[in-house]
């Protein structure tokens, strides 16, 4: 297997099925990806299920994200979307770099990115100066926090419930989360990637998930069997591709891999996770910590 040294030491790893060593058992690739960076990224706001565009750098990184794949020989037999814009964007973005624009998609809010209830539009280092950045960690990193609900006095929440996109999901709207914890973006995820991701894994397609950072980070612990207590510690940035290699019972051959420039991926990283740094109060700021 080709190692990922920078500078073309990718290139082969795209193959769709690859037999391993000896046994000649088959080993399914998927990427995951984080969708580029979107408007309320940049202003360090909890963006959540507010539909916001890609912001010029986030079309930059999905652009780079398809020449990495491109580079790297990545085929895609089909991609799936989240119903949020950014991530459709980033999907079409990534196809047409990789000129495969023509590759069926899919989309589900079962993708979606976690719905972060009362937090949704607020600044996340303006929440660490009021309630600390252990706190807002724990809002944005832990597995079984869920954060306030949403209800009708937010001012996202008409936008949000009246979006006619939510029509069309596979539950009623009013049994549509008000808040998530990301034990429970893998409970509703888990029912798409079992009936309807994992089938088509097993027929041998080269699968790319175009997903959101705790959407993406819930399916890669359940995949990697990521314990509870160390999920808090892994970040994903926006626009870089995550490859999962598994086996036919679809466990992980081995650990994740980024691709792309590995010293500027851990600089992205770290940009994710300073977002929860403490800044001077601000002053629209107004949930309840508990
Ligand atoms: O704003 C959000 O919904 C997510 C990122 O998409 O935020 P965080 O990185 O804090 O989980």
């Amino acid at each position: 297997m080709v190692g990922l040294e920078r500078g073309g030491g990718e290139k082969g790893l795209g193959r769709a099925l690859a037999a391993s060593s000896g046994g000649g058992d088959m080993t399914f690739k998927l990427v995951l990806l984080r969708h580029g960076e979107g408007a309320w990224n940049k202003e360090n706001r909890f963006c959540s299920w507010v539909d916001q565009r890609l912001t010029p750098n986030g079309i930059k990184e999905a652009q780079t994200c398809g020449k990495v794949l491109k580079e790297a020989g990545f085929e895609f037999d089909l991609v799936f979307t989240s119903i949020l814009s950014r991530s459709i964007e980033t999907s079409w973005l990534v196809l047409q770099e990789m000129e495969q624009e023509w590759v069926q998609t899919e989309s589900s809010w079962r993708l979606n990115e976690r719905h972060y209830g009362a937090l949704i539009g607020l600044n996340r280092a303006e929440l660490a100066s009021i309630h600390g950045e252990e706190k807002v960690k724990l809002w944005r990193r832990s597995y079984d926090i869920t954060p306030p609900p949403i209800d009708e006095s937010h001012s996202h929440f008409h936008e949000i419930y009246n979006d006619r996109r939510y029509n069309y999901c596979d539950v009623a709207k009013e049994k549509l989360p008000k808040a998530e914890s990301l034990k429970e973006v893998l409970d509703r995820l888990l029912p798409y990637w079992y009936d309807v991701i994992v089938p088509e894994i097993k027929k041998g397609k080269c699968i790319l998930i175009s997903a959101h950072g705790n959407s993406a980070r819930a399916l890669l612990k359940h995949l990697e069997g990521i314990p509870d207590d160390e999920i808090v510690n892994v970040t994903l940035p926006t626009g870089v591709p995550v490859l999962l290699e598994l086996d036919e019972n679809l466990h992980p051959v081995r650990p994740h891999r980024f691709l792309g420039n590995q010293e500027a991926i851990q600089a992205a990283i770290k940009k994710v996770e300073d977002q929860g740094k403490a800044a001077a109060p601000g002053k629209n700021i107004s949930v309840s910590a508990n």
